[in-house]
């Protein structure tokens, strides 16, 4: 894989709790490519929401090199950190994050305040970026009865779209998911899947989704398990 097409490089990654004697992990090794979609799989508690904090540049300290389009985590300041992950990756974490006071469609629109990079990429005028949170919210199937409504009223299935679409506005090259599907039965946990690479594929962004949920493998390109991190044998994704 040349190095111009990956999108997120863990190299020999280690991560250990202030005051624990042993690392979550050590030597973990992962690439992912412009457009991947990859479900990295493991167990509760083994280490998954860690590992995204450090992908997303929130958590810096610990061995290894964690590089966002080439560019290490490790060399920037706080500040230009937090300004790098505004302008190029989309978060769904497990609470959605939501401002509970500020309305669905603004809450979507959050990125192009803190980004001017998404903000561009979302519409050149405020009418074309509001345009373009309302297509997402209707690709992702929230009904336009819902856009004025605070986030806090909406259903726990309600805020993931919400999420969902404020994560792929202005098109980020990278989008990490931790278990954005755990509060959905079955049927929805498909139906949302389905929509989701829907508009990932869209949008043209990498998608690193972590789970405990082996069935999500259906819905991504490739799967890794937590397992075959550590192995030092798969510089880039090796899928199991
Ligand atoms: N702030 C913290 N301080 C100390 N230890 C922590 C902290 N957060 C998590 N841990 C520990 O680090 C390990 C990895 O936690 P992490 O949340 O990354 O796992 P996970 O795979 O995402 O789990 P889950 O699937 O249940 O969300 C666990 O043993 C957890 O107890």
């Amino acid at each position: 894989m040349a190095m111009s097409d990956e999108v997120l490089s863990l190299r020999t990654l280690g991560w250990r709790w202030p005051g624990a004697t042993e690392p979550v992990f050590d030597g973990v090794n992962m690439a992912l490519k412009a457009g991947e979609h990859v479900l990295l799989q493991g167990e509760s508690g083994c280490g998954k929401s860690t590992l995204l904090a450090l992908a997303a540049g929130v958590r810096v300290a610990g061995p290894g090199q964690v590089s966002l389009l080439g560019q290490d985590w490790h060399a920037l300041p706080s500040v230009q950190r937090d300004r790098r992950r505004a302008d190029h990756i989309g978060c769904i974490f497990q609470q959605f994050n939501l401002l509970p006071y500020l309305s669905v469609l603004d809450n979507v629109l959050l990125p192009c305040h803190f980004s001017t990079v998404r903000a561009q990429r979302a519409g050149a005028s405020a009418a074309q970026r509001q345009a373009r949170a309302q297509a997402l919210l209707e690709a992702l199937q929230l009904a336009p009865a819902l856009w004025a409504r605070s986030a806090a009223q909406l259903s726990v299935g309600q805020q993931q779209r919400v999420a969902a679409a404020r994560a792929f506005l202005g098109a980020p090259e990278l989008v990490l998911a931790d278990e954005p599907t755990s509060a959905l039965d079955e049927a929805r946990r498909d139906q949302f899947m389905a929509l989701l690479l829907t508009v990932c594929r869209e949008a043209g962004s990498a998608l690193l989704l972590v789970s405990h949920d082996s069935r999500l493998a259906v819905h991504c390109h490739r799967t890794v398990r937590w397992s075959a991190l550590q192995s030092g044998a798969v510089p880039s994704l090796g899928g199991t």
